[in-house]
């Protein structure tokens, strides 16, 4: 049997509401301001689990709408469901204001570390060009467009509003998880504004930037980029910072 993580026929299936501003409610920096719906993408169901688990369900809202889906690992994956999940929203009349990667990533050696949050300045497919006797060569290299995508100003200001404490910088999306200490190294040359790694964020920007909706992408470190030991990945510091990200992004009502 198989399964399939995306919604049908409308984009509202497994969201969570955010909260409206009366009976105690916090206001929520990404929701308030009639901006509409965010989309949050992560690539698997537990980064889903642990995003929903800083919301708090409060049924329908006139504020706004924090929407999240796992739509698989791979920036392939994330540009095709992130565009339907785009197409759906608009084709049902409500269309998503912004739309955020979310998830956890590697943390560049020095620059970020296990449980830190990532705010990215800037998306990049850092494995998107060509290989040569001279070295790595960018997709700009070859005249084919861009490996960079901007993170929107706006969006990107509301996250480090509400998260002062993290950290900032480029995130690079690659589609083969870096297992040696010399491609850390070279990545981490290559890229002296990148804090993270991780497989999604600039196919999740891709599909916002065709669809012309803001993007943004923020990130938990989870394990050190480097030699692969898997036994060095932290999945439950990643998770808990991820949740608690998203209860600071997006709050609910206080306790009690
Ligand atoms: O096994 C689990 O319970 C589990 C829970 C949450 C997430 C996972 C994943 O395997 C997620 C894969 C996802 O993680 C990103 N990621 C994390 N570290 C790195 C890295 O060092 N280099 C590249 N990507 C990384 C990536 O976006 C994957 O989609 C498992």
């Amino acid at each position: 049997m198989t399964t399939d993580p995306l919604p049908r026929p409308t984009a509202t299936t497994d969201s969570v509401a955010a909260p409206s501003d009366s009976g105690g409610t916090i206001p929520s920096p990404l929701l308030e301001g009639g901006r509409g719906p965010v989309l949050v993408v992560t690539a698997v169901e537990p980064e889903a689990v642990a995003v929903r688990g800083g919301l708090v369900d409060t049924g329908e809202s006139d504020v706004g709408e924090l929407s999240v889906f796992a739509v698989g690992v791979g920036s392939a994956e994330a540009a095709a469901g992130t565009a339907r999940l785009l197409a759906l929203a608009e084709a049902a009349g409500r269309p998503y204001a912004a739309v955020i990667s979310a998830g956890i990533a590697g943390g560049l050696a020095g620059r970020a570390a296990i449980g830190d949050t990532v705010i990215a300045d800037r998306s990049i497919a850092a494995d998107l060009g060509a290989d040569s006797p001279e070295g790595y060569l960018p997709i700009e290299r070859l005249g084919f467009g861009t490996s960079v995508v901007a993170a929107d100003v706006a969006l990107t200001a509301l996250l480090r509003a509400a998260l002062p404490d993290a950290l900032r910088g480029d995130v690079l999306t690659v589609n083969t998880v870096t297992g040696t200490a010399a491609r850390a190294a070279a990545l981490g040359a290559r890229h002296p504004a990148a804090v993270a790694e991780a497989m999604e964020g600039f196919g999740v920007a891709a599909a916002a930037r065709t669809a012309g909706v803001p993007f943004a992408e923020l990130r938990t470190i989870s394990n050190p980029v480097g030699p692969r030991d898997r036994a060095a990945w932290n999945l439950p510091a990643a998770l808990t910072a991820l949740t608690a990200a998203f209860a600071a992004l997006a709050p609910g009502r206080p306790a009690g």
